[in-house]
C-alpha cells in the first residue's frame, strides 16, 4: 500500500492536528501507512512582526502547499482559518473534518480571580491578541480595553501572560481545546458579543488536483455539516475580497432544516459595524454566504476592508 505523506506545521497543534487527520484516515484503512513531514512556514520563522504587517495571507499555509506541490507530501493538513479562500489551481481542497468549537476564549493569569462575563474583566484591562476581529469586537463591547501585540505559539503565549506581560489573552477554545488546556479557559466569547472568525475550528486538507486516489479518501473523511458552514463563511470573506487577518467575523450553523449565516464587518476601533443575516438551504451555502458579503456592503463595509 502506497504511505500517504501528510505535511505540517512543526507547532505542538499542527503536528496534533495532522496525528487527528492520520487516525481519522486509519480509521477507514486500518493498515494505511502514514507518515508526518514536519514544515517550517514563514509565520512560524517570524516570531516578531504583527502578523498583520507582514507576508499578507498564506504566511502559515504557503510552505505547506509547496511540499505537497513538489511532491514531498500527498496531502496538507491547514487549520482552515488560515488557509486563503483563493483557490491555487494545481490543488484541491478535498478534506474537511467534524468541527471542534468554535468560539474564542479568554484566559487570565493563573492567580487572577476568575471572572464570568466581559464585564468583569478589570477596568483599562491589556488584552494580548493581534487580531483587529478581536479587537474591534472586544473594545465595541468594552471601549476601556487596550490591546498589544502577541506571537508565539499557544504554550508560549500563556507563558507570557502568566509572566505578567499583560491581564488577557485571547485564543481560539478549539486550540487550547486540542492542545488539553481547556482548563485556562476563563470565559468562552459567544455571540452575539464576538463571532469567530472565518472557518475558525475546522481543519482543511488539500492534496494535489490531479491525485484521484487521495482526493477519494479525503472526501470520505468530510462531515457534511462543517462543509456546509465553511462553505458559506468562506464565500463570504472571498466576496468582500478580504483575507483572514481583515477585521470580519462569521458564525454560520444549523438552524432547523437549513444554514443560518451571520456576518459582521468591523470597525477597526469597534466604533462602526456592518451586519448581515441569511438563511437558506445547506445546497445553497455559497449563495447564502455571497448574499450576505453584499448585504454588508451596501451597508458600506467597503469603508473599512
Ligand atoms: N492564526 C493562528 C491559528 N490558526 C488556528 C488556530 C486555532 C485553531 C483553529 O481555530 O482552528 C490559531 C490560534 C488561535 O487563533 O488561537
Amino acid at each position: 500500500m502506497r504511505t500517504l505523506r501528510i505535511a505540517t506545521r512543526a507547532s505542538r497543534l499542527a503536528v496534533w492536528q495532522a496525528e487527528h487527520v492520520r487516525s481519522l484516515l486509519q480509521s477507514r484503512r486500518p493498515e494505511q501507512p502514514v507518515d508526518l513531514v514536519r514544515v517550517s512556514t514563514e509565520g512560524d520563522r517570524n516570531q516578531t512582526d504583527a502578523l498583520v504587517g507582514f507576508g499578507g495571507v498564506g504566511v502559515f499555509t504557503r510552505e505547506i502547499q509547496n511540499a505537497v506541490l513538489d511532491g514531498r507530501a500527498d496531502m496538507a493538513v491547514h487549520s482552515l482559518k488560515d488557509l486563503p479562500t483563493e483557490p491555487h489551481p494545481e490543488l484541491r481542497l478535498s478534506g474537511i473534518p467534524s468541527r471542534a468549537p468554535r468560539f474564542d476564549a479568554l484566559l487570565l493569569p493563573e492567580s487572577a480571580p476568575q471572572i464570568d462575563s466581559l464585564a468583569e474583566l478589570k477596568e483599562s484591562a491589556v488584552v494580548a491578541t493581534g487580531s483587529p476581529r478581536r479587537r474591534a469586537q472586544l473594545a465595541a463591547r468594552r471601549p476601556d480595553l487596550t490591546f498589544c501585540d502577541v506571537r508565539g505559539n499557544v504554550e508560549t503565549r500563556i507563558k507570557k501572560l502568566d509572566a505578567g506581560e499583560f491581564d488577557a489573552l485571547v485564543l481560539a477554545e478549539a486550540g487550547l481545546i486540542r492542545l488539553d488546556l481547556a482548563n485556562r479557559i476563563s470565559l468562552v466569547l459567544q455571540p452575539p458579543d464576538v463571532l469567530p472568525a472565518v472557518g475558525q475550528a475546522a481543519l482543511g486538507i488539500e492534496c494535489r488536483a490531479d491525485d484521484s486516489e487521495v482526493i477519494e479518501l479525503l472526501s470520505a473523511l468530510c462531515d457534511p455539516a462543517t462543509v456546509a458552514e465553511v462553505t458559506a463563511e468562506r464565500a463570504a470573506l472571498a466576496e468582500l475580497k478580504a483575507g483572514c487577518h481583515a477585521p470580519v467575523a462569521a458564525w454560520c450553523r444549523a438552524d432547523g432544516d437549513g444554514l443560518k449565516l451571520d456576518l459582521r464587518v468591523l470597525h477597526p476601533h469597534g466604533r462602526q459595524e456592518y451586519v448581515a443575516t441569511r438563511s437558506g438551504p445547506p445546497e445553497q451555502a455559497e449563495e447564502i454566504g455571497r448574499l450576505a458579503a453584499r448585504d454588508v456592503i451596501a451597508a458600506g463595509a467597503s469603508s473599512v476592508l
